[in-house]
């Protein structure tokens, strides 16, 4: 073997060592280039969502789909949700979509034989999905036309503000959401309704968004709730005065430029990986500000896409949501009582759980448990 081959595969090799299965896709026909990675399936078949965004290399979306999925099994474990863990990621301009580069991600996804089950994430839509549903019933967050539970971004945002009240009743006192103020980094499918729910609940704002008229559009409610929003431009959101940073874009906001800036108490948003890596954690807590780890507060969508396998239910989805807010408080409890991290104390949880399951059953196999053939 020449050298070049086996640092190559050394080196890929290495960086999936945590995972069961990644999977380069390609076609060129319709342009697709995507990358399905499959963390853990020790709790069902993999599922995660399709984020598409036009990555400068293929490492970086080979790192972000590692990550991205790895991610997922906490989610999963935390939200008590029977699926493991995996993302997707198609590397492209959102702009330049067509149906026939989702069908063509839908092949591949039937290509792995129920091991994963997708849907939208940032930069995809359901109605994207509608397209790769021809070709695979391995779809999640089915439009409600279709027989599904539609957007998944409304019980995400839910969880948010589930979130954002158990932090408020750890740091003030109370679950009570006025009165304080919130910067939102992302106004999309979820940092838009997390902000609404805030004006409506009479929290004032400062948000930013490339998006010209998401931020027209929430300034737009402000007015008709008389709240207050004060919009900023990009990076100026970490340097705000506000009690609490929601970030609803992109992940790795908290990084060495952003911990000098930012001046509030707590982090508390939707966006996957909002540490650049868990020694932030420790940082945060040294600075006094709580952070809600990440997958515990976004789980709302993925709590509804998972709960879509039984059929569409709302009450199912919203109790399960609601456990969000215990759920967090336990992580908090256990942080203060042994003088841990927030991170380190929701990964502790996490690895207890998927252990102890993992002597029970072990590798998904489409054939095993019958629960998912509802849609096969
Ligand atoms: N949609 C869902 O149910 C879930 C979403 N998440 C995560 O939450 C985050 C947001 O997700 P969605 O709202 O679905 O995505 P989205 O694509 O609908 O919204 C992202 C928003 O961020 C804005 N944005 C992009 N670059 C920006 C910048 N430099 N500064 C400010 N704003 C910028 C975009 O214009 C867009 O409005 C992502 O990290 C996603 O992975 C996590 C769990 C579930
Ligand atoms: O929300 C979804 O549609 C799937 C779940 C997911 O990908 C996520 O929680 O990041």
């Amino acid at each position: 073997m020449s050298a070049v081959l086996s640092e190559w595969k050394t080196d890929l090799f290495t960086q999936m060592k945590e995972h069961e299965q990644v999977v380069f896709c390609n076609d060129e026909k319709t342009g697709l280039q995507a990358i399905i990675a499959i963390h853990n399936t020790t709790l069902g078949p993999a599922l995660g969502g399709c984020r598409m965004q036009p990555y400068p290399t293929m490492e970086a979306a080979l790192v972000d789909v590692l990550r991205l999925s790895k991610g997922m099994t906490y989610k999963c474990i935390a939200a008590d949700v029977d699926f493991g863990g995996g993302k997707a990621v198609i590397i492209g301009d959102p702009r330049h979509k067509t149906p026939e580069l989702f069908r063509a991600f839908g092949q591949f996804v039937e290509s792995l034989n129920g091991r994963f089950y997708t849907g939208t994430d940032m930069g995809t839509t359901p109605d994207d999905f509608v397209h790769a549903m021809k070709e695979t019933n391995c779809i999640v967050g089915v439009p409600e036309a279709y027989g599904g539970s539609g957007d998944s971004s409304v019980p995400t945002a839910l969880g948010v503000i589930y979130g954002l009240q158990a932090t408020s009743h750890v740091l003030w006192g109370s679950d009570e959401l006025s009165g304080k103020t919130y910067a939102i980094q992302g106004l999309g499918k979820v940092g838009y309704k997390v902000a609404e729910q805030l004006l409506d609940q009479g929290a004032d704002l400062y948000v930013c968004d490339i998006n010209v008229s998401a931020v027209e559009a929430i300034v737009a409610h402000a007015k008709k709730v008389g709240g207050s929003v004060k919009v900023v431009k990009g990076a100026d959101i970490y340097r705000v005065e506000a009690d609490v940073f929601v970030p609803c874009a992109f992940g790795n906001v908290v990084n060495d430029d952003t911990m000098e800036q930012l001046k509030v108490k707590a982090i508390v948003g939707s966006a996957n990986n909002q540490l650049l890596d868990g020694s932030y954690g420790k940082q945060l807590r040294d600075k006094g500000i709580l952070y809600a780890p990440d997958y515990i507060v976004n789980a709302g969508g993925l709590i509804q896409v998972a709960d879509e396998l039984y059929g569409p239910n709302k009450a199912r989805v919203l109790n399960k949501t609601k456990a969000i807010y215990t759920t967090l408080l336990e992580i908090y409890r256990q942080a203060e009582n042994e003088q841990i991290t927030t991170v380190e104390a929701a990964n502790r949880f996490c690895e207890q759980r998927l252990e102890m399951r993992s002597r029970r059953n072990h590798f998904f196999t489409h054939k095993k448990r019958p629960k998912w053939d509802v849609r096969w």
